[in-house]
């Protein structure tokens, strides 16, 4: 696992860094992106900010909402881009391993403790196998951990730009209303923060009233509480969505170890999304419903598991 590191979660929104050591991590803080210029900088403030015996000897760890292939990293919904060299560089680490955060959150769910899983759907037998994660955050992140002997093999992709599914005609009609915004509509632009919106906005043209400029927390607020139906629909067809790629998920990859959801928006309303149609559109694959029931679905209760997975991530290769 190596020595002391700092890792780094950057997401859309929020970053968040820490100094890991031996799979533990201590020193955490979080920082709003858009106080900062560049990754570089924001890494610097949180550096200056340690004491000076921790600041040495460091490796590097960081997770990016965005592809990593080659050098060069863009952030997909932010607009930072660096070169890993660069910053190994200017930063001064004995190392630098840059990944997906959805590689990095796969990473942690072994390493998850059972206090911080939440199950959503029926109780199932001890799974074992592949594993999938998906999680709605300013993005939708997907990826998935496959076991090989005592070892897991992590799987990134671009899977929340994945065509979003249907599967009733209200979603037909959801989907024909987001076809005039975006050509393509991805799962991401229904499966995200401003996907709630994106949702609410679409069940108003639906209905043919006109829609109030709604942040994503005031449409999860208005439907816990129960006060604006679209929302209350919005909120539900979320969910229900959701189910959708994650059983898609579970067949793609044989997920019989389970499917992990992550990202800070359902953590909030644990309790309201277990009791959403989630799960029966999970398991509603036609032929292959009796594979999906046996399948188990849970939400990933710690804050950051992508720095768990940083912690424990492997830094040569
Ligand atoms: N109470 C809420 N209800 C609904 N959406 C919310 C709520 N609070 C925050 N959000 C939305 O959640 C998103 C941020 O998600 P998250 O906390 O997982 O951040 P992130 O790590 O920056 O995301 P990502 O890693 O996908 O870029 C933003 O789109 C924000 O508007």
């Amino acid at each position: 696992m190596g020595g002391r590191r700092i890792i780094g979660d950057i997401g859309g929104t929020n970053a968040r860094f820490a100094i890991a050591e031996g799979g533990k991590y201590r020193e955490l803080m979080h920082v709003e992106v858009a106080r900062f210029g560049s990754l570089h900088d924001a890494l610097t403030d949180y550096l200056n900010g340690l004491p000076p015996a921790l600041r040495s000897g460091l490796d590097g760890a960081l997770a990016v909402a965005g592809p990593v292939f080659g050098d060069k990293v863009t952030l997909t919904n932010l607009g930072w881009s660096f070169s890993i060299s660069d910053l190994h560089r200017s930063l001064g680490l004995g190392s630098l391993k840059v990944v997906n955060d959805f590689a990095a959150t796969a990473m942690a769910v072994p390493h998850l403790p059972g206090a911080d899983v939440f199950p959503v759907g029926p109780r199932t037998p001890e799974a074992a196998g592949p594993i999938g994660i998906i999680g709605p955050g300013t993005g939708l992140g997907v990826s998935a951990l496959i076991p090989d002997g005592r070892k897991w093999v992590m799987v990134a992709g671009e899977g929340g730009h994945v065509t979003l599914p249907s599967a009733s005609k209200e979603e037909d009609a959801i989907i024909e209303v987001l076809r005039k915004r975006w050509s393509h509509v991805s799962a991401e632009r229904v499966l995200s923060g401003a996907g709630l919106v994106n949702l609410y906005e679409a069940l108003c043209t639906i209905d043919g009233s006109a829609a109030r400029a709604l942040t994503p927390a005031d449409v999860t607020r208005y439907a816990i509480g129960g006060t604006d139906l679209q929302c209350v629909r919005a909120f539900s067809h979320f969910c229900a969505f959701l189910g959708s790629a994650a059983g898609d998920l579970a067949l793609t990859f044989g997920a019989t170890g389970g499917i992990y959801i992550a990202g800070g928006i359902l953590l909030q309303f644990k309790e309201a999304f277990a009791s959403s149609p989630f799960r029966e559109r999970f398991e509603r694959k036609g032929r292959f419903a009796g594979m999906l029931a046996k399948i188990p679905t849970c939400l990933i209760l710690e804050e950051s598991p992508a720095l768990l997975g940083l912690a424990h991530l492997p830094l040569a290769g």
